[in-house]
Protein backbone atom coordinates (compact mmCIF):
# COMPACT_ATOMS: atom_id res chain seq x y z
CA UNK A 1 0.00 0.00 0.00
CA UNK A 2 1.13 3.54 -0.85
CA UNK A 3 2.75 5.04 2.18
CA UNK A 4 0.42 8.23 2.45
CA UNK A 5 -2.74 6.16 1.96
CA UNK A 6 -2.12 4.45 5.32
CA UNK A 7 -4.56 4.52 7.80
CA UNK A 8 -4.68 3.25 11.28
CA UNK A 9 -6.91 0.38 10.66
CA UNK A 10 -4.40 -0.37 7.39
CA UNK A 11 -1.59 -0.06 10.41
CA UNK A 12 -2.98 -2.16 12.70
CA UNK A 13 -3.21 -5.17 9.79
CA UNK A 14 0.71 -5.01 9.56
CA UNK A 15 1.01 -5.11 13.81
CA UNK A 16 -1.30 -8.19 13.54
CA UNK A 17 0.58 -9.90 10.52
CA UNK A 18 3.99 -9.09 12.15
CA UNK A 19 2.58 -10.92 15.01
CA UNK A 20 2.74 -14.51 12.96
CA UNK A 21 6.56 -13.37 12.35
CA UNK A 22 6.92 -13.00 16.09
CA UNK A 23 5.07 -16.24 17.41
CA UNK A 24 6.88 -18.57 15.04
CA UNK A 25 10.92 -16.66 15.68
CA UNK A 26 9.24 -17.91 19.41
CA UNK A 27 8.86 -21.02 18.51
CA UNK A 28 11.97 -21.65 16.77
CA UNK A 29 13.93 -20.03 19.33
CA UNK A 30 12.40 -22.37 22.32
CA UNK A 31 13.34 -25.93 20.06
CA UNK A 32 16.61 -24.67 21.94
CA UNK A 33 17.30 -24.98 25.65
CA UNK A 34 18.82 -21.68 26.84
CA UNK A 35 22.16 -22.40 25.48
CA UNK A 36 23.85 -19.27 28.15
CA UNK A 37 27.77 -19.36 26.58
CA UNK A 38 25.73 -17.57 23.77
CA UNK A 39 25.83 -14.69 25.79
CA UNK A 40 28.44 -14.70 27.89
CA UNK A 41 31.17 -12.22 27.48
CA UNK A 42 34.03 -13.70 26.48
CA UNK A 43 32.71 -16.52 24.24
CA UNK A 44 34.27 -15.67 21.32
CA UNK A 45 37.73 -14.33 20.51
CA UNK A 46 40.00 -14.74 17.49
CA UNK A 47 43.83 -14.54 16.85
CA UNK A 48 43.69 -10.89 15.18
CA UNK A 49 41.15 -9.60 18.28
CA UNK A 50 39.01 -7.90 15.83
CA UNK A 51 36.00 -9.16 17.88
CA UNK A 52 35.52 -10.28 21.65
CA UNK A 53 32.32 -10.39 23.23
CA UNK A 54 29.14 -12.37 22.80
CA UNK A 55 28.50 -14.98 20.60
CA UNK A 56 25.20 -13.41 19.69
CA UNK A 57 26.56 -9.62 19.60
CA UNK A 58 29.07 -11.64 16.94
CA UNK A 59 26.19 -13.05 14.81
CA UNK A 60 24.20 -9.77 14.79
CA UNK A 61 27.12 -7.34 14.10
CA UNK A 62 28.50 -9.54 11.58
CA UNK A 63 24.95 -10.34 9.81
CA UNK A 64 24.18 -6.60 10.04
CA UNK A 65 26.87 -5.75 7.93
CA UNK A 66 26.21 -8.31 5.21
CA UNK A 67 23.21 -6.62 5.16
CA UNK A 68 24.01 -2.94 5.25
CA UNK A 69 26.07 -3.62 2.18
CA UNK A 70 22.75 -4.98 0.56
CA UNK A 71 21.10 -1.81 1.09
CA UNK A 72 18.72 -2.68 4.12
CA UNK A 73 19.33 0.19 6.05
CA UNK A 74 18.52 2.79 3.79
CA UNK A 75 14.81 1.87 4.39
CA UNK A 76 13.72 4.27 7.27
CA UNK A 77 12.23 1.27 8.65
CA UNK A 78 14.78 -1.01 9.44
CA UNK A 79 16.81 -0.22 12.78
CA UNK A 80 20.53 -1.81 13.11
CA UNK A 81 21.43 -2.89 16.92
CA UNK A 82 24.85 -1.90 15.59
CA UNK A 83 24.80 1.12 13.90
CA UNK A 84 28.02 2.03 14.79
CA UNK A 85 30.47 1.66 11.87
CA UNK A 86 28.50 -0.49 9.19
CA UNK A 87 29.90 -0.67 5.80
CA UNK A 88 28.25 1.29 3.10
CA UNK A 89 26.07 0.02 1.02
CA UNK A 90 26.34 -1.48 -2.21
CA UNK A 91 23.52 -1.06 -3.93
CA UNK A 92 21.62 1.62 -5.89
CA UNK A 93 19.17 3.66 -3.65
CA UNK A 94 15.87 3.13 -3.47
CA UNK A 95 13.83 6.15 -3.14
CA UNK A 96 11.35 4.83 -0.16
CA UNK A 97 8.74 7.56 0.51
CA UNK A 98 8.93 9.91 2.51
CA UNK A 99 5.91 8.92 5.18
CA UNK A 100 7.86 10.04 8.53
CA UNK A 101 9.07 13.26 9.86
CA UNK A 102 12.35 13.42 9.55
CA UNK A 103 13.47 13.65 13.42
CA UNK A 104 11.95 9.70 13.27
CA UNK A 105 15.34 8.93 12.04
CA UNK A 106 17.09 9.92 15.26
CA UNK A 107 14.85 7.17 17.61
CA UNK A 108 16.13 3.96 17.40
CA UNK A 109 15.40 1.71 20.95
CA UNK A 110 17.39 -1.22 19.59
CA UNK A 111 19.65 -1.25 23.16
CA UNK A 112 16.72 -1.33 25.21
CA UNK A 113 15.26 -4.08 23.17
CA UNK A 114 18.14 -6.13 23.52
CA UNK A 115 18.56 -5.55 27.02
CA UNK A 116 14.90 -7.01 27.31
CA UNK A 117 15.21 -9.96 25.07
CA UNK A 118 18.63 -11.00 26.91
CA UNK A 119 18.43 -10.44 30.42
CA UNK A 120 14.51 -10.97 30.80
CA UNK A 121 12.37 -12.40 27.73
CA UNK A 122 14.44 -15.18 26.77
CA UNK A 123 14.45 -17.04 30.51
CA UNK A 124 10.42 -16.75 30.65
CA UNK A 125 9.60 -18.95 27.27
CA UNK A 126 12.91 -20.75 26.41
CA UNK A 127 13.95 -23.96 29.10
CA UNK A 128 17.23 -24.21 31.11
CA UNK A 129 19.66 -26.82 29.50
CA UNK A 130 22.52 -26.71 27.06
CA UNK A 131 22.93 -28.62 23.95
CA UNK A 132 26.01 -27.06 22.11
CA UNK A 133 24.27 -25.69 19.36
CA UNK A 134 25.16 -22.07 19.95
CA UNK A 135 25.62 -21.10 16.93
CA UNK A 136 22.41 -21.63 15.74
CA UNK A 137 20.69 -20.66 18.78
CA UNK A 138 22.41 -17.31 17.92
CA UNK A 139 20.61 -17.64 14.96
CA UNK A 140 17.21 -17.78 16.00
CA UNK A 141 18.28 -14.96 18.49
CA UNK A 142 18.93 -12.66 15.29
CA UNK A 143 15.91 -13.68 13.90
CA UNK A 144 13.45 -12.96 17.39
CA UNK A 145 15.70 -9.92 17.74
CA UNK A 146 15.23 -8.26 14.12
CA UNK A 147 11.19 -9.35 14.60
CA UNK A 148 10.84 -7.56 17.94
CA UNK A 149 12.79 -4.87 16.63
CA UNK A 150 10.47 -4.21 12.85
CA UNK A 151 7.43 -4.29 15.40
CA UNK A 152 8.67 -1.96 18.33
CA UNK A 153 9.53 0.64 15.79
CA UNK A 154 6.58 0.47 13.86
CA UNK A 155 4.91 2.92 16.34
CA UNK A 156 6.86 5.67 14.22
CA UNK A 157 3.99 4.45 11.30
CA UNK A 158 1.55 4.24 13.89
CA UNK A 159 2.10 7.94 15.60
CA UNK A 160 2.07 9.77 12.35
CA UNK A 161 -1.17 8.25 11.44
CA UNK A 162 -2.61 9.06 14.84
CA UNK A 163 -1.52 12.42 14.73
CA UNK A 164 -2.38 12.88 10.78
CA UNK A 165 -5.49 11.51 11.69
CA UNK A 166 -6.23 14.34 14.66
CA UNK A 167 -3.45 16.83 14.98
CA UNK A 168 -5.44 18.76 17.01
CA UNK A 169 -5.36 16.75 19.69
CA UNK A 170 -1.87 15.66 19.61
CA UNK A 171 -0.46 19.18 19.34
CA UNK A 172 -1.02 21.22 22.78
CA UNK A 173 0.95 17.87 24.68
CA UNK A 174 3.42 18.04 22.25
CA UNK A 175 4.28 21.73 22.47
CA UNK A 176 4.23 20.57 26.47
CA UNK A 177 6.16 18.02 26.14
CA UNK A 178 3.69 15.83 28.04
CA UNK A 179 4.70 12.80 27.96
CA UNK A 180 1.86 10.96 30.12
CA UNK A 181 -0.84 12.98 28.16
CA UNK A 182 0.50 11.73 24.81
CA UNK A 183 0.50 8.20 26.70
CA UNK A 184 -2.73 8.45 27.45
CA UNK A 185 -3.80 9.74 24.27
CA UNK A 186 -2.13 6.87 21.88
CA UNK A 187 -3.34 4.29 24.31
CA UNK A 188 -6.42 2.23 23.50
CA UNK A 189 -6.86 -0.62 26.32
CA UNK A 190 -9.48 -2.46 24.35
CA UNK A 191 -7.22 -2.68 21.76
CA UNK A 192 -4.04 -3.64 23.56
CA UNK A 193 -6.64 -7.05 25.31
CA UNK A 194 -7.49 -8.28 21.49
CA UNK A 195 -4.02 -8.60 20.72
CA UNK A 196 -3.34 -10.23 24.02
CA UNK A 197 -5.94 -12.44 23.20
CA UNK A 198 -4.80 -12.66 19.32
CA UNK A 199 -1.46 -13.63 20.42
CA UNK A 200 -2.18 -16.56 22.65
CA UNK A 201 -4.88 -17.83 20.44
CA UNK A 202 -1.87 -18.07 17.28
CA UNK A 203 0.35 -19.54 19.75
CA UNK A 204 -2.10 -22.38 20.58
CA UNK A 205 -2.57 -22.71 16.74
CA UNK A 206 0.88 -22.13 15.36
CA UNK A 207 2.86 -24.42 18.02
CA UNK A 208 0.45 -27.71 18.92
CA UNK A 209 1.45 -30.45 18.21
CA UNK A 210 0.62 -31.98 15.11
CA UNK A 211 -0.05 -36.13 14.80
CA UNK A 212 -1.42 -38.53 12.60
CA UNK A 213 -3.53 -40.06 15.79
CA UNK A 214 -7.24 -39.04 16.89
CA UNK A 215 -5.95 -38.74 20.30
CA UNK A 216 -2.91 -36.32 20.08
CA UNK A 217 -1.16 -33.70 22.32
CA UNK A 218 -3.96 -31.51 23.15
CA UNK A 219 -2.89 -29.37 25.40
CA UNK A 220 0.80 -29.47 24.59
CA UNK A 221 2.50 -26.06 23.20
CA UNK A 222 5.86 -25.53 21.64
CA UNK A 223 5.76 -22.01 23.51
CA UNK A 224 3.47 -21.18 26.39
CA UNK A 225 0.43 -19.24 24.92
CA UNK A 226 0.01 -17.64 28.33
CA UNK A 227 3.87 -16.51 28.37
CA UNK A 228 3.51 -15.04 24.60
CA UNK A 229 0.21 -12.79 25.85
CA UNK A 230 2.64 -11.87 28.67
CA UNK A 231 4.91 -10.84 26.46
CA UNK A 232 2.94 -8.95 24.48
CA UNK A 233 1.78 -7.05 27.40
CA UNK A 234 4.40 -6.14 29.29
CA UNK A 235 7.42 -5.52 26.93
CA UNK A 236 6.21 -5.59 23.34
CA UNK A 237 3.34 -3.11 23.20
CA UNK A 238 5.07 -1.32 26.20
CA UNK A 239 8.25 -0.30 24.36
CA UNK A 240 5.90 0.24 21.05
CA UNK A 241 4.30 2.68 22.99
CA UNK A 242 7.61 4.67 24.30
CA UNK A 243 8.55 4.38 20.58
CA UNK A 244 5.17 6.59 19.49
CA UNK A 245 5.69 8.61 22.40
CA UNK A 246 9.44 9.23 21.56
CA UNK A 247 8.02 10.14 17.92
CA UNK A 248 5.62 12.41 18.44
CA UNK A 249 6.87 14.44 21.29
CA UNK A 250 9.79 15.19 18.25
CA UNK A 251 6.45 15.46 15.44
CA UNK A 252 6.49 19.71 15.92
CA UNK A 253 10.31 20.07 15.00
O1 LIG B 1 -3.13 -0.03 17.70
C1 LIG B 1 -2.68 1.00 18.21
O2 LIG B 1 -3.36 2.04 18.33
C2 LIG B 1 -1.30 1.04 18.67
O3 LIG B 1 -0.83 2.10 19.01
C3 LIG B 1 -0.54 -0.21 18.81
C4 LIG B 1 -0.63 -0.80 20.21
C5 LIG B 1 0.26 -2.06 20.20
O4 LIG B 1 1.43 -1.96 20.53
O5 LIG B 1 -0.26 -3.11 19.78
C6 LIG B 1 -0.09 0.21 21.17
C7 LIG B 1 -0.92 1.06 21.84
C8 LIG B 1 -2.38 0.94 21.86
O6 LIG B 1 -2.86 1.05 23.16
C9 LIG B 1 -2.85 -0.30 21.23
C10 LIG B 1 -2.03 -1.13 20.54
Amino acid sequence: MAKNSLTLESVRHSLIRQEDSIIFSLIERAHFPINSPTYSPSHVSNSTHTFSGPLLRFVVKENEALLAKAGKYANPEEHPFFPEDLPPSVVPPYNFPEFLHPPAASININKDIWDAYVNKLLQLFVAPGDDGNYASTAASDLVCLQALSRRIHYGKLVAEVKFRESPQEYEPAIRAKDRDTLMKLLTFEKVEEAVMKRVAKKAMMFGQEVTLNKDGDHGKYKVDPSVVSRLYGDWIMPLTKHVEVEYLLRRLD
